[in-house]
């Protein structure tokens, strides 16, 4: 069976402008500009299966964007070869763009100032899609993403969350084979994340969509994937599966309290007390150890709560992590 994507060797530079401050030196960089070379990339290898879904991830500036701009045909790379659906991405643009989609949680696809339906209408002749296919198929993604009501309202006036749900079903109408999502579920409320999270993995679990997902939420790779990329600095620096990255690096959790009297003192196994102000309390819950539920129940058992937050760990953390482990072998 042919990977989704295949990957070797595949890195990018951009040359960078250095300006100084002032008029003259704006002249003299006229003339002699000072150039550097900007590594976003290193060589990359790696490859997808068909069907799979992968958490692509890495810290700001990384080089996830430049990743997948290069695989989708929007960059050439400096060096290496990629492969997706067969297709060579950079010389084969145009065919390959018939058979993936992208998702961009900070820019839309949508037009602005048109209702989605029109949208809809615009990418199927994009599309060259046959008018009873489309018609069909838009009918299906108009249920199964519960859009009846905001399909004839301007995009500008839905909120993130509607607008999101027309984002991923405008993607889906010509059946791409492959999904590039980047930050699908940044901005939305917990509610409506769910919602997003679900509906991502009904288009896999249905149709075999390969997904590439890139997100800073780490509740979007637990739930989504099942094996995890991970970059920094245009290096990989993991590649293994989300259940190994969960057991060792997404297991502390952070647990804000705000009680309404201050405890006198708070001990429970797995859990460290890393700061506490007056009635506010900042937890480390060693998830292996002590579920974030056991937590709960003892402090409700035992304090009066008045509020609480749970977070999980910073991308930074985990990136920390990663090289901490790697360094202790
Ligand atoms: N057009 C460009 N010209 C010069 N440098 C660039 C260009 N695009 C990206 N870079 C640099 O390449 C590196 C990787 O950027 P990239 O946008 O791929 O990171 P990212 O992992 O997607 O980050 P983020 O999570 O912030 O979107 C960064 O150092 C960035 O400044």
């Amino acid at each position: 069976m042919t990977k989704a994507i295949r990957v070797e060797g595949l890195s990018k530079s951009f040359i960078v402008k250095h300006k100084k401050p002032g008029l003259l030196q704006s002249i003299k960089n006229l003339f002699h500009p000072s150039l550097s070379e900007q590594i976003a990339v290193h060589p990359l290898d790696f490859q997808v299966e068909q069907g799979e879904i992968l958490a692509f991830l890495g810290p700001n500036g990384a080089g996830k964007s430049t990743t997948i701009k290069m695989l989708t045909g929007i960059l050439h790379p400096t060096r290496g070869s990629a492969e997706v659906l067969g297709f060579n991405p950079w010389l084969e643009r145009q065919k390959l763009a018939f058979h993936i989609g992208s998702v961009f949680g900070q820019k839309s696809q949508l037009w602005y100032h048109l209702p989605p339906f029109d949208t809809f209408e615009l990418m199927s002749r994009i599309y060259e899609l046959p008018r009873g296919d489309y018609r069909k198929r838009r009918d299906q993604l108009i249920e199964r993403f519960d859009l009846g009501k905001i399909l004839d309202i301007p995009v500008r006036k839905l909120s993130l969350g509607q607008r999101m749900r027309c984002e991923i079903a405008a993607t889906l109408l010509h059946r791409p084979k492959i999904v590039f999502l980047d930050e699908p579920t940044i901005g939305l409320d917990v509610v409506v994340k769910q919602k997003i999270r679900d509906l991502i993995k009904e288009m896999n679990q249905e149709e075999g969509t390969t997904l590439f997902i890139t997100s800073h939420d780490a509740g979007d790779i637990e739930q989504l994937c099942k094996r995890a990329i991970v970059i920094n600095h245009g290096q990989i620096i993991l590649d293994d599966t989300v259940s190994n990255l969960k057991r060792h690096f997404l297991k502390h959790k952070t647990i804000h309290l705000k009680l309404q009297e201050a405890p006198t003192h708070f001990h429970l196994s797995g859990v460290v007390l890393v700061k506490q102000k007056g009635t506010g309390l900042r937890l480390s819950v060693d998830t292996s150890q002590t579920s974030i539920e056991q937590v709960l129940s003892h402090i409700i058992q035992n304090h009066r709560l008045a509020d609480v937050t749970i977070e999980d760990p910073s991308m930074e953390e985990i990136i920390t992590h990663i090289y901490e482990k790697r360094e202790g072998g």
